[in-house]
């Protein structure tokens, strides 16, 4: 199957089960790996017979931007099923990984991967 991906997209959010995660964004970084059918745009050479992948970036900074959730995985679950809902029957499954580089202060990143098909 192909893909179509988004590695490393920078956004924030309130996110977090501190309280001091409540009052102000912090930074996490998206990845997103959409299952497509590459080979029918590739022919049309056509933006809209495709997932166009700047407009899934859009949206993801939108919902986080609203979100006020405790965990990174209600984060990720919904990213997934926004994208499964609004990118149509083009996208047939979706994997969104969250890094939260300030989780953990001696660690790199600490994160969340999830995979969802359309049923
Ligand atoms: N599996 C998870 N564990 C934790 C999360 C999370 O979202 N998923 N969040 C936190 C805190 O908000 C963290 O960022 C700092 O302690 C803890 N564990």
């Amino acid at each position: 199957m192909d893909r179509v991906f988004i590695e490393g997209l920078d956004i924030e959010a309130i996110i977090g089960v501190h309280e001091l995660e409540r009052t102000a964004a912090q930074p996490l970084v998206v990845d997103v790996g959409m299952a497509v059918d590459a080979s029918v745009p590739a022919r049309s050479d056509a933006v809209d017979e495709t997932v166009d992948y700047a407009a899934v970036a859009e949206a993801i900074g939108e919902l986080a931007e609203k979100s006020r959730y405790q965990l990174i995985e209600t984060l990720a679950e919904e990213a997934a099923a926004m994208i499964l809902e609004r990118f149509g029957p083009k996208v047939t499954a979706v994997t969104v990984r969250v890094r939260k580089p300030r989780a953990i202060p001696n660690a790199r990143n600490a994160g969340v991967e999830i995979t969802r098909s359309r049923a």
